[in-house]
């Protein structure tokens, strides 16, 4: 029997919690609460039952820090933003506090017509305003709506969230350990219209908000707060270093009644270790998962009254952990720190895996074993605790069982495909490359298509109403047979293509009605994915997603979209284009095994879609897009590991795209890219076709196109479609104009950011009508001066 360590018990931390329910309330009560169905109590009251649902969850599996304020409405930039009373004019005056329509107004933007729900209130903002940009929180699919600062940004404190949660959470009998986003990582996320602004300088401006919220935190009760800056995983420059040094010196200083935990996460200290060492705060939390190698050095250099959070159990993936390898790591820390010293947490907030994997009744029990979900993670934690605080024995039938585990993963046949190591072995770098360069696939490409300038074209997908998705749900229960749903899903596909026909679009799609979504409908067509039912992650507002769970060798069996664009094809004489998802966004959009590496996972996926892209060309597919919408996200945070990642993932992409005669044009779409950094990378991948996202930045993202003379043809998008509003002809005439000035007319493409999938028809008629118009008046105009 195994002695104990220490005499104190250690806390176990969850930094943060999912927000959107085990049965997706949130998204349910939100929905509801947008289309004018229910009201702002009904919405709240749901927040409400959620937030107690989840403490008493946390409290019942002996939590000791249990957060309040990770929960959100949308987003918790966003609340952030508000917080601070950093919310632009166009959304309204900038006194009092910031009600729902103004917040919601910011996440989503408005069309200006006021909903009146049952109960006869008015929803909406009544200002037809846009929304706040939103982009990719660190290297998550999690998004952020961006907020935005300008030069004498005046601050003010416009909402009491943190403290009502604080106190709602009291009432109910926890104590709970207050969530902020932290001031350095809100300003450095912040963007400013004014390109010579950086936002961190206002950060004495906005440190005496936080400190008034701290101060009414310590006013309830709270004695220890969770400032979140992940930004300490980021290189940071000597402007942002001052601002944490400023920042944490000021709150020590004005408010010492209050110990901050700081944290770090996404990845190590790494350059800033010294720094955030030095802070004056009460803890630092480590992400042990992403970098396991600072323990030692950490642990080191603390002094000695610093007590250290350590992040040990992974919040970004959800396999089950070593419990044994993580104590033999955690007990030499805990004899030289003792408990009133150490604490033991996630690696990150939970928001980013599913909620509970008991709710997965139809998992391959043999994969599910494998698994932990916040809920099992929070399980894990404690007994981790219990071993550091009692002695191995204390547990030694969940350690034992933990090790069963880690072997029997190993050891199952599940796993491995001897089919798929041979194939990888053998591809050549022949199969990365076309045959020809772009200028003489571009004129095969011309003689075949005939496309006229400026060709216009969408971005796959086409509105997933409520009545496809419950005629696929219906198909799933087996209340709709398979005769029937394809049926249904042919009539979807057919009406979409003819009016696509009708309105003048150049190149068409098929609209991807039969996809649930575009990793998942891939996925569940490969070898080596297991999925959930239940299992949904919050990727922004109210839009979750259920990332499939890839567990082995991956490999296709059979054609997974030849015959439904067959069928598109059939309906029309305008070329119509395959729609597949890349390697790189199939693997960053999972949860990926940990025993490989990405690489050669991606390599894997890479050859089943290459498979596909063959298929599709042999069954006359004139054009092939390819969608590597995550492939940006998955850029490494700190610079020094970019390029390793780069090779690996642009190699993937042409693995797969390069086995197509010159005359197959290979698009490819990428959302939310920040390009500027990796824009030789994209050009690497060598696409015919590239289509971004660019309007809620009004072509801005085109410069590292230009300056680098990006060589292929490019669609950056003129319609931001994560917004109701229908964007107008001059608007997009006006976004393709400035587009002119910066690319050849024979280079440009006309298409919105991104798929239509979250958008109601009544948007999307509009507004392609719209985009079609401005690219034939602007075609016109350029015929003329060409004459
Ligand atoms: N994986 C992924 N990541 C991405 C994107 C993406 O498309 N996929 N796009 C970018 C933006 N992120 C997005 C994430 C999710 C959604 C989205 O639309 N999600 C849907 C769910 C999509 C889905 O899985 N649909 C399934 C299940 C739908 C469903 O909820 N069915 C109901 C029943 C149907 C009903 O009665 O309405 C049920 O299961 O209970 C289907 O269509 O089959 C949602 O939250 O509403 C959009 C964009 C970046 N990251
Ligand atoms: C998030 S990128 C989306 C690409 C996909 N083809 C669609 O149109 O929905
Ligand atoms: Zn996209």
């Amino acid at each position: 029997m195994t002695s104990p360590i220490i005499a104190g018990t250690v806390p176990v931390s969850t930094l943060g919690t999912p927000r959107i329910g085990p049965r997706r309330e949130l998204k349910a009560a939100l929905e509801s609460y947008w289309s004018g169905r229910s009201d702002a109590a009904a919405l709240l009251d749901t927040c409400a039952r959620l937030r107690a649902a989840n403490w008493a969850r946390q409290a019942s599996l002996g939590i000791a820090n249990i957060p309040s304020n990770d929960f959100s409405l949308y987003d918790h930039v966003l609340d952030t933003a508000v917080m601070v009373g950093a919310v632009p004019s166009v959304y309204g005056a900038n006194e009092g506090s910031v009600g729902l329509d103004t917040y919601f107004a910011m996440a989503r933007g408005s069309t200006g017509d006021v909903a009146t729900c049952a109960h006869g209130h008015a929803h909406d903002n009544g200002a037809g305003v846009p929304a706040l940009e939103m982009t990719k929180w660190f290297d998550t699919n999690y998004h952020f709506m961006v907020p935005e600062l300008e030069r004498g940004q005046r601050f003010r404190l416009a909402s009491s969230k943190p403290v009502d949660e604080y106190r709602e959470a009291a009432a109910l009998g926890y104590r709970t350990r207050p969530v902020l986003l932290g001031p350095v990582t809100f300003l450095t996320l912040a963007k400013s219209r004014d390109p010579g602004f950086d936002p961190v300088s206002l950060i004495g401006d906005l440190l005496p908000i936080y400190g008034e919220v701290l101060r009414r935190l310590a006013a309830s009760g709270a004695t220890w707060v969770q400032m979140d800056e992940p930004c300490l995983a980021l290189d940071l420059n000597a402007v942002t270093q001052a601002a944490l040094r400023e920042a944490y010196g000021f709150f020590a200083h004005a408010l010492p009644q209050i110990q901050i935990m700081l944290t770090s996460y996404f990845g190590g200290l790494g350059g800033n270790r010294d720094l955030a060492l030095s802070l004056p705060v009460a803890g630092l939390h480590l992400d042990l998962i992403r970098a396991q190698d600072q323990l030692d050095d950490v642990v080191a250099q603390a002094r000695p009254g610093l007590v250290l959070s350590l992040g040990v159990i992974d919040g970004r993936n959800i396999w089950r952990a070593d419990l044994s390898r993580l104590l033999d790591r955690l007990e030499p820390v805990l004899r030289r720190r003792g408990t009133d010293h150490v604490e033991i947490a996630p690696s990150c907030s939970l928001l980013h895996v599913p909620i509970d994997v008991e709710q997965e009744a139809d998992l391959d029990p043999e994969v599910k074993n494998w698994l932990a979900f916040a809920v099992q993670k929070i399980g894990e934690l404690t007994t981790l605790a219990t071993a550091l605080s009692y002695g191995r024995a204390a547990v030694e039938e969940r350690l034992a069982a933990s090790d069963a585990v880690v072997a029997a993963r190993k050891a199952s046949a599940k796993v491995h495909n001897a089919a798929v190591t041979a194939r990888l072995a053998g591809v050549t770098p022949e199969m990365t490359r076309r045959a020809s360069p772009f200028a003489e696939r571009r004129l095969a490409q011309g003689r075949r298509l005939s496309l006229p300038l400026l060709p216009t074209t969408t971005i796959g997908s086409f509105p997933q109403t409520g009545e496809v998705r419950k005629a696929r749900a219906a198909y799933g229960k087996g209340a709709l047979d398979s005769a029937a749903y394809e049926a249904f899903v042919k009539e979807e596909t057919a009406r979409t293509v003819r009016w696509q026909d009708e309105i003048g679009l150049d190149v068409l799609v098929h609209g991807e009605f039969e996809r649930n979504d575009m990793v998942q409908y891939f996925a569940e067509q490969l070898d080596g994915f297991a999925f959930t039912k239940h299992g949904w992650v919050q990727s922004y507002g109210s839009r979750y997603v259920r990332p499939p769970i890839l567990f082995g060798d991956v490999a296709r069996p059979r054609p997974m979209t030849v015959a439904w664009w067959r069928y598109a094809r059939s309906l029309t004489d305008k070329p119509m284009k395959g729609m597949l998802t890349g390697p790189v966004t199939i693997l960053n959009w999972s949860f990926v095994r940990d025993d490989v590496a990405r690489s050669t996972v991606s390599r894997q996926i890479a050859l089943a879609i290459r498979d596909e892209v063959q298929d599709l060309q042999a069954a006359g597919a004139a054009m092939i897009q390819i969608d590597e919408a995550a492939i940006r996200e998955g850029l490494p945070l700190r610079p020094a590991e970019w390029q390793a990642y780069l090779d690996w993932a642009v190699e993937s992409f042409r693995l797969c795209a390069s086995g197509v005669k010159d005359e197959t044009q290979i698009h490819t779409h990428m959302c939310y890219s920040e390009f500027n950094d990796i824009i030789v990378s994209i050009a690497a991948m060598d696409a015919d076709v590239i289509s971004i996202e660019t309007s809620r930045s009004k072509m801005e993202l085109l410069g590292a196109f230009v300056e680098d003379h990006y060589p292929n043809e490019i669609g950056p998008g003129v319609y931001d479609i994560h917004s109701p509003r229908v964007p107008s002809v001059e608007e997009m005439t006006e976004l393709l104009e400035r587009a002119l000035d910066r690319i050849a007319p024979e280079q440009l493409w006309v298409n919105p950011d991104c798929g239509l999938k979250t958008r109601r028809w009544e948007e999307v008629r509009p507004a392609l009508v719209n985009m079609v118009a401005a690219a034939t008046g602007l075609r016109r105009r350029l015929a003329k001066a060409a004459e």
